[in-house]
């Protein structure tokens, strides 16, 4: 049995994970990560740091966040606790897809990972309170090569589920991915 099914997204570069519990009386067990799996795939990476990020309340949006070149993550992500709604948007200039974006329910009991590739703009609503949300990158994190677009750019018009988020001051202050420059994307 495979504990990881692994499928392309729609977006080149975006893969939904599912894994596979082996189920039994006491409850089940199931592989968070399997190195042959992800190889087969080329998908396996050095990740060099994993994160935990909780969110308070329903309602709360992070991102949309990538890091610039040469320190762009791959991400791998899962959600513990709560229910998200995974946003990413391509920013890759030489990508036919640049500028879409594209959407996944990730929830404590849905068994769903996604692996999102360098080039991405990453960011997600909390659709309950006290969510928790589990994800590996493949480069540390760079406070001088962080990059980011506005969650409500206009052009993108992403339909978060809240109108009202709460978000970080710093997100806030995100511009629409129109106005980053394409060289400092390249
Ligand atoms: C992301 C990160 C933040 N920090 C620090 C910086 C700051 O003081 C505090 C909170 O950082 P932020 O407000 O940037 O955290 P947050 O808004 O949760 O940022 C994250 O959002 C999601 C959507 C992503 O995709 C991640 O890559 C990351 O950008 O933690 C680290 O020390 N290491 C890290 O890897």
């Amino acid at each position: 049995m495979s504990f990881m099914i692994i499928k392309p997204g729609r977006l080149q570069g975006i893969y939904d994970i599912t894994l596979t519990p082996n189920n039994d009386h006491r409850g089940y067990f199931t592989r968070m990560y399997d190195q042959n799996i992800m190889m087969a795939h080329g998908l396996h990476r050095n990740w060099l740091q994993e994160n935990r990020s909780f969110s308070r309340q329903k309602g709360t949006i992070r991102g949309l966040h990538f890091q610039f070149k040469p320190h762009a993550e791959t991400k791998l992500i899962w959600v513990s606790k709560g229910a998200i709604l995974d946003v990413f948007v391509d920013v890759r200039t030489d990508s036919p897809t640049f500028g879409s974006y594209d959407s996944k329910l990730l929830t404590e009991d849905n068994f769903a990972m996604l692996y999102i590739s360098p080039g991405f703009a990453h960011g997600f609503c909390t659709l309950s309170d006290n969510c928790e949300v589990v994800y590996k990158v493949d480069h540390m994190y760079s406070p001088d090569h962080e990059g980011g677009i506005l969650w409500n750019d206009p052009a993108l018009n992403i339909p978060w589920p809240v109108q009202e988020p709460i978000i970080s001051a710093k997100d806030q202050k995100l511009l629409p991915l129109d106005k980053l420059t394409k060289e400092r994307l390249r």
